[in-house]
């Protein structure tokens, strides 16, 4: 099912400085937010109980891509952290994405609910020349996701990152209600920055995306409530 709400990417160096962001926003506004490496990497597991502590939803992405055995071990550990969603790299195989999986069964404490899991196809910031010239994959781009979609499904996980230029695709391939979670989101207005295959939340929607994630067209905005708001709005299909 869609999630509403754009999933903020909290790519911020501190807790002090995401405390300074959500400051932003109103206080019982429960939002969906990305943990990523950024901040993970400085402030360890506790940023994540904290912001589930505050009342919001969390993604970690923290984009796991190692030997099956290493990813499984992670992935018990990560399960016990009460987040809804995390990820892997498909690239790191069918074997691996399955053991990702049983470990986050494993982890999970009884009563709580297991954390969706979904694997990286192609990174938003690859081209299709880069596919071809840099991973050696002469199929190119668009097959190449198609191709780690159907390998993502067969391994038993929940879904995909992809770009929503690919979704519409993905889901003929796999299914209707497998998920699709669409960075390289622009509003016709914002920066591209570093992303190669952006799309506005409007396509985005129409090209059935389940998710959306955004960072800095609202983590860099003025004021980023009303970024979020106008995302969030042009997503639901309720600008005018
Ligand atoms: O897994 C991700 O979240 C991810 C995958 C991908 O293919 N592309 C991608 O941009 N992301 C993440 O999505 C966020 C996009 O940020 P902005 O480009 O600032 O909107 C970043 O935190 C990326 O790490």
């Amino acid at each position: 099912m869609r999630e509403e709400r754009p999933v903020i990417a909290l790519d911020l160096p501190s807790k002090k400085a995401i405390e300074a962001f959500l400051a932003h926003f109103p206080s019982d506004e429960s939002l969906y937010v990305k943990v990523g490496m950024e901040i993970f990497y400085q402030e360890g597991p506790s940023i994540v109980s904290w912001l589930i502590s505050e009342g919001h939803d969390v993604f970690l992405d923290l984009k796991l891509h190692d030997i099956p055995n290493t990813v499984y071990s992670a992935m018990k550990g990560i399960a016990k952290l009460g987040v809804s969603l995390t990820n892997v790299h498909a690239a790191g195989g069918k074997e691996m994405m399955e053991m990702a999986y049983k470990g986050l069964q494993e982890g999970t404490p009884k009563g709580q609910s297991v954390p969706k899991l979904i694997a990286v196809t192609q990174l938003t910031s690859t081209s299709d020349e880069q596919v071809k010239q840099e991973q050696l994959i002469s199929v190119g781009l668009n097959e190449s996701v198609r191709h780690y979609a159907v390998l993502t499904q067969a391994s038993g996980l929940d879904g995909v990152v992809c770009s929503a230029h690919e979704a519409k695709d993905i889901k003929q391939h796999t299914s209707d209600d497998f998920v699709c979670l669409t960075p390289g989101i622009r509003l016709a207005s914002n920066d591209v920055g570093d992303q190669k295959r952006v799309m506005t939340p409007s396509k985005a929607r129409e090209n059935g995306s389940t998710f959306i994630v955004v960072g800095r067209p609202i983590t860099k905005a003025e004021n980023p409530y009303t970024a979020y708001l106008n995302i969030k709005n042009e997503w639901n299909g309720e600008n005018h």
